[in-house]
């Protein structure tokens, strides 16, 4: 057949089949005709397409599968645990870098694709799904290692794929590329961490502000927090704080005192203007009741959106600077009203030398007000009298603008007042630097001391004279006299003399009519000396009722007829008091200046001791002392001796010793000795009294030994109760000035009774010279002392003619015969004579008899031959000390 063939339709579309289920068909309808072009019928293919469809289909979902798959960057696996074989999907092993590999591994190669890090979880995961197929699918993330061996992140999901009866097919997972996601995770964190450390700083920052932030929520005002500083400041937490309602929780005022009410604080008017505050001042008290200043700035913050959603509060404590000010401007008040106050003249100046300010005082000094002054150069308003202390001052302005120093080492100056009036004023300059160093101009201090200098001249005055007589005194005294004897020492230059005045019972006047009549009498007696002394001549009061002259250029004689000048007007000078006139007299002692002269003390030693001697002589008279004068050394002597003594009492240099005195009669061996006092010396052994003792008895000391003997001897026996036990009796030395003194007498008579020492083992060696010195105290004496039981020795009897007549009248039991009858009495007549008739008188009188000095035996033996009670001397016994 030739004809031709037309296809009328062609499509593919469900179809039903006889049992009426659907498949996809094909169907093919095609005209068939001749070769005329007729008609000759239809043929009809039906060609089923389904599993062709279905094929075609699952090429697409696969199609569609690696597509999402690849735009999702990720891949499959499956696991075939039956032959630990893993089956990777080029997807996967692209991600991984390995496109082109074979996709094929053992379980373990597989493993090896995976970090070493999360290779457990894996194994362990895998594991899991290898026993147990049941099991829920397992999510992990992982990291999968690339062909360069650089790590990529994956969601891994696995699970078993069952068949459609249920039977484990395969194990197979998905792997999700998130290694974009994790580095975004990564960066996150590091940005998360780098917000979190920058809000730490920031928090720190805040927490170490000195000055307070606080942060409140917008709109309610809850506070939200608050750094160390605002707690501090505000002294509360910011708990209560719910709403800027709650801000009248904090007391605050405005600078007039006025509390604010919690709407008008700045924080809350910024959250409900949502405006920006400046600067406002207010106050509060602390808990320790001061006022403290802050100043609060506020603003609202808001976000990217522009909507507040924070307000801050930024407070600074002000405190110090409104103190600040409030002391600066007191600073200011106050050094005013102490330049005021000052006594020193002050005044300012500009750099030009242009007067700024000038204080009340120099106002004084220079007689002119401050507006007179004020804007004058300086060298128009103060003046000095000398050029010299002008340009001292001026000069050294100039120097301290420009050397900017302090200039304080200036000569005194007389500044001249307008009133011309004259101040010796002390002057000194000064830069006026602001703190940051400009400096603006000087400062010149004018001291004023005029009265000091006034008081100064008056010091040296007093200073060198006797305020009652206003003569000079001692100390300028001894100065002058230095020159003199230094003159003096010159060969050829005259002599001079020294005369030592010492009033005569002056005394009397003050006890009689007071001590300001005492002074009146000095100061009259004074002037009416000045008056017979030449101008030349040094007269000085140099004690209570002492003066002192140096008479320059003169001759020994024309001194004493100074002397008998002053001697003259003491005489005649004549003191009336309450009635009753006084005449006194003045005792001098002279002594020349020249070559000999030592020096200033020994002068007045020599002329202190020539007076001593004319008052010893009977006062009111001269008396000279010149060079080897018999008089002057034994004067001299005794005062050596008064000093020793005077020394030894103060150092413990006195020494108690005895010497035993022996019955000679008697054959008893009672023990008596009589006490010796003694001075110990540096150099060589103790000094027997004989030395010391005249000096002590002319200079009254014996008293003090007397006393001092009587004390040591009672307290001795008395810490000695044996020895006391076999002592018959103990002689003790009284001077005559102690028999003569009722005071002693007194005390000795207490001292005895308080000793503990029985009274009858006390013996007081009286002297003849002394006993009858006065007879009647020395009577008195012995009574008392007697009446206690004491026993009297008269001592050195026999030597006085008058011994006898006077042995009758004195009470003693003992006489003690004079030494230098004994000493004698072996080899003359007359004193063997005159040792037995003085025993026998005493014998006669019931005395016992005492001889000393018994240094023999042949002496001893005549002493008891005569019929002498008592022997005492070397040969009997030494001086030993008491103590021993
Ligand atoms: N009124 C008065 N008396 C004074 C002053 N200074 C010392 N005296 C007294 O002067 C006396 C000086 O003593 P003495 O020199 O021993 O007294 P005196 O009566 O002069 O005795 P003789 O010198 O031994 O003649 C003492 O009584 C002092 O109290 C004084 O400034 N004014």
């Amino acid at each position: 057949m030739h004809g031709r063939q037309g296809r009328l339709l062609q499509r593919g579309d469900l179809a039903q089949r006889k049992d009426g289920s659907l498949f996809w068909a094909h169907i093919a309808l095609t005209a068939l005709h001749n070769e005329a072009g007729a008609l000759l019928g239809f043929s009809k293919i039906t060609l089923d397409l389904t599993r062709h469809r279905q094929l075609e289909e699952c090429k697409k979902e696969k199609e569609e599968i690696d597509f999402i798959l690849s735009a999702a960057e990720s891949g499959t696996w499956k696991c075939h645990f039956e032959n630990d074989q893993v089956e990777v999907s080029h997807h996967l092993l692209a991600l991984l870098g390995q496109k082109g590999r074979d996709p094929n591994f053992t379980l373990d190669g597989w493993q090896a694709l995976v970090h070493e890090d999360d290779r457990g979880a894996v194994r362990q995961r895998l594991e899991q799904a290898r026993s147990r197929t049941d099991g829920a699918p397992f999510e992990l993330e992982l990291r999968l290692l690339g062909a360069n061996g650089a790590s990529r992140w994956f969601f891994m999901r696995a699970n078993w794929h069952f068949d459609a009866d249920d039977k484990p097919l395969v194990f197979m997972g998905v792997c999700v590329d998130i290694d974009s996601v994790k580095q975004a995770e990564a960066e996150q964190q590091r940005l998360f961490r780098k917000l979190e450390q920058e809000r730490l700083r920031f928090a720190n920052i805040l927490e170490q502000m000195p000055s307070g932030i606080v942060l409140a929520e917008a709109p309610s005002g809850k506070l939200t927090y608050q750094n160390r500083a605002a707690e501090a400041m505000l002294g509360r937490g910011i708990g209560a704080v719910k709403s800027y309602h709650d801000y009248g929780l904090y007391q605050l005022y405005d600078v007039h005192g006025v509390r604010i009410k919690a709407e008008d604080l700045p924080l809350a008017r910024t959250l409900i203007t949502q405006e920006r505050s400046n600067d406002q001042e207010l106050s509060y008290k602390r808990r320790d009741g001061s006022e403290a200043h802050i100043a609060v700035t506020t603003a609202p913050i808001d976000d990217d959106d522009g909507v507040v959603r924070v307000a801050v509060a930024a407070v600074h404590d002000v405190s110090s600077l409104k103190n600040g000010g409030l002391s600066a401007a007191s600073e200011r008040e106050r050094a005013e009203v102490t330049l005021a106050a000052v006594t020193d003249g002050v005044l300012a100046t500009d750099r030009h030398g242009k007067v700024t300010s000038v204080n009340p005082a120099a106002q004084r000094l220079l007689g002119l007000s401050e507006a007179e002054a004020l804007g004058r150069p300086l060298g128009e308003v103060v003046h000095y009298a000398e050029s010299v202390g002008a340009a001292s001052v001026f000069g050294a302005i100039g120097l301290c603008l420009e050397q900017r120093r302090t200039i304080t080492n200036l000569p005194h100056a007389t500044l001249v007042g307008r009133d011309e009036q004259r101040y010796s004023v002390e002057n000194a300059v000064a830069p006026v630097v602001l703190a940051d160093g400009e400096l603006i101009g000087t400062v010149l201090v004018l001291h004023d001391v005029t009265e000091s200098k006034r008081l100064l001249r008056r010091l040296g005055f007093e200073a060198s004279h006797d305020a009652l007589t206003g003569l000079i005194n001692r100390r300028e005294f001894e100065i002058r006299l230095l020159r003199t004897i230094e003159r003096a020492r010159h060969a050829g230059s005259a002599d001079a003399a020294l005369l030592y005045l010492d009033l005569d019972q002056f005394k009397i006047v003050n006890d009689t009519c007071g001590h300001a009549a005492g002074d009146d009498l000095l100061k009259q007696l004074a002037q009416s000396y000045v008056e017979h002394v030449r101008e030349r001549d040094t007269l000085a009061r140099i004690g209570g009722d002492e003066f002192a002259l140096i008479v320059e250029h003169c001759t020994l004689d024309e001194a004493l007829a100074v002397a008998d000048q002053i001697l003259d007007a003491t005489r005649g000078f004549r003191y009336n008091c309450k009635g009753r006139v006084f005449q006194i007299g003045v005792s001098i002692g002279l002594t020349p200046i020249d070559l000999a002269t030592a020096s200033v003390e020994d002068s007045l030693r020599r002329a202190d001791h020539a007076c001593c001697i004319a008052k010893e002589r009977g006062r009111n008279q001269v008396y000279v002392h010149h060079q080897g004068d018999p008089d002057f050394a034994q004067r001299r002597s005794d005062m050596h001796w008064v000093t020793r003594l005077s020394h030894a009492f103060q150092h413990d240099r006195l020494l108690l010793y005895c010497q035993p005195i022996m019955a000679l009669c008697d054959a008893s061996s009672a023990l008596h000795y009589e006490i010796l006092l003694r001075l110990k010396d540096g150099r060589g052994g103790p000094i027997a009294p004989g030395t010391f003792l005249p000096a002590a008895e002319r200079y009254d000391v014996i008293h003090k030994i007397d006393l001092w003997v009587l004390t040591k001897t009672l307290e001795w026996l008395a810490g000695q109760p044996e020895h006391l036990k076999e002592l018959e009796m103990c002689s003790i030395n009284l001077s005559r000035r102690s028999l003569a003194d009722p005071g002693f007498h007194k005390v000795a008579a207490g001292m005895v009774d308080g000793s503990g020492v029985p009274a009858d083992k006390l013996c007081f060696e009286i002297t003849e010279n002394g006993a009858i010195a006065d007879m009647k105290k020395t009577i008195a004496f012995i009574d008392t002392l007697t009446a206690r039981g004491c026993r009297f020795s008269l001592d050195d009897f026999g030597t006085g003619m008058t011994s006898f007549s006077y042995l009758q009248q004195l009470p003693v039991d003992f006489i003690k015969i004079d030494g230098s009858l004994i000493q004698m009495m072996s080899s003359s007549a007359v004193d063997y004579e005159m040792v037995r008739f003085a025993n026998d008188i005493s014998d006669m009188m019931g005395r016992k008899t005492i001889a000393e000095y018994v240094t023999d035996p042949a002496i001893s033996a005549s002493l008891t031959e005569i019929g002498v009670d008592f022997a005492q001397g070397y040969w009997v016994g030494k001086p030993r000390p008491l103590h021993a």
